[in-house]
């Protein structure tokens, strides 16, 4: 028996007068994964979110979460409660401290002490605000104000997380903590969503991706699936020579399959396109020994997730 989606919709569709932003999406999310969405600007990812988050109601079609169907018109506070919701625009109050804006709302949750303090102090340490909890919102950093933030839409323990552009605005350190943050979110079961432009951030954490363009979803593949797809017929690899790059590259021309052969400065080694599978890469290996190459590094390299949405025809999305 298959478990059962953490997130599943169903034709799922809102329309805002005549326009269509999300347009009868059928969308899967399995459990523990960690989903990145990406579009171009207005492909409707933030429209699908608030959807999900029970933020904006659909104008037709159906979503489930953990086989729970959300009842339209209706409060759904047992499926709420599963769900944690970060917009890209949610307010901090300044004057609170960290300690008290999240004891806030743990108690929004009904969270009772000993429990909500324990809780507290449970994610302030995954955040990494220790240091910070007694001081007012106002002094943080916009990275610190946007942990506390990933904070408190996690106090009350969810199975969902949706995040909404989560590291956008933040600066490259203050980005690898939050993503350090969503994996060891992922680790402890949670299975989360996140949009972003910033796709380098979401080939590090994410286990699948969906593309969203004019409303549809026009991809969704799991990332190892999108990256065995697109290197079936193309590899590329970096090849580095303790003799002559010169020499390297008069063996590699007696390959039909090199496409292209970038020489790479400072020590003697190559970038090669190829066509052809694993079996061609090896193949390519032993000519270059027959050859007598000294070849010291032969390392195929894993496409950007960039060049793949480019291979597959999708819009640039930022
Ligand atoms: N409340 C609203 N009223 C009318 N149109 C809206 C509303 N919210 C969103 N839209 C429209 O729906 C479309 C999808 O918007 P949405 O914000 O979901 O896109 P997005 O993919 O999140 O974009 P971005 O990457 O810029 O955040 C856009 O054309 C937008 O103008």
């Amino acid at each position: 028996m298959t478990a059962t989606p953490t997130v599943r919709t169903y034709h799922l569709t809102k329309q805002f007068d005549n326009h269509v932003a999300v347009n009868h999406l059928d969308l899967q999310i399995e459990r523990g994964e960690v989903y990145g969405l990406i579009g171009p600007n207005g492909a409707g990812k933030t429209t699908l979110i608030r959807m999900l988050a029970a933020a904006e109601e659909p104008t037709a079609g159906e979503i489930y979460i953990n086989g729970a169907r959300f009842l339209r018109g209706q409060n759904n506070p047992e499926l709420k409660r599963q769900l944690g919701y970060l917009p890209d625009d949610f307010p901090l109050y300044d004057d609170l401290t960290v300690w008290d804006y999240l004891d806030y709302f743990a108690r929004l949750y009904f969270l009772r002490d000993p429990q909500r303090s324990q809780r507290l102090h449970e994610v302030i340490e995954l955040v990494e605000l220790e240091q910070k909890k007694d001081e007012a919102i106002a002094t943080l950093s916009r990275g610190m104000k946007q942990r506390l933030s990933l904070a408190r839409s996690i106090i009350h323990n969810p199975t969902l997380l949706l995040l909404d552009e989560p590291v956008s605005g933040l600066d490259p350190l203050a980005r690898v903590q939050v993503r350090n943050i969503i994996k060891s979110l992922q680790q402890q079961g949670m299975t989360i969503l996140i949009s972003s432009h910033i796709l380098s951030d979401l080939a590090e954490i994410c286990t699948s991706i969906g593309i969203m363009e004019l409303g549809n979803l026009v991809e969704s593949s799991r990332l190892q699936e999108l990256y065995d797809r697109t290197s079936q017929d193309q590899q590329q690899i970096l090849i580095s020579t303790l003799g002559k790059v010169e020499d390297l590259q008069a063996a590699l021309k007696r390959s039909p399959q090199i496409q292209q052969v970038e020489v790479l400065t400072g020590v003697p080694s190559v970038r090669v396109e190829m066509t052809g599978n694993l079996e061609d890469c090896a193949n390519l290996m032993k000519l270059l020994i027959d050859a007598g190459i000294p070849i010291y590094n032969f390392h195929r390299t894993q496409e950007t997730l960039e060049s793949i949405f480019i291979k597959l025809g999708h819009k640039q999305t930022s």
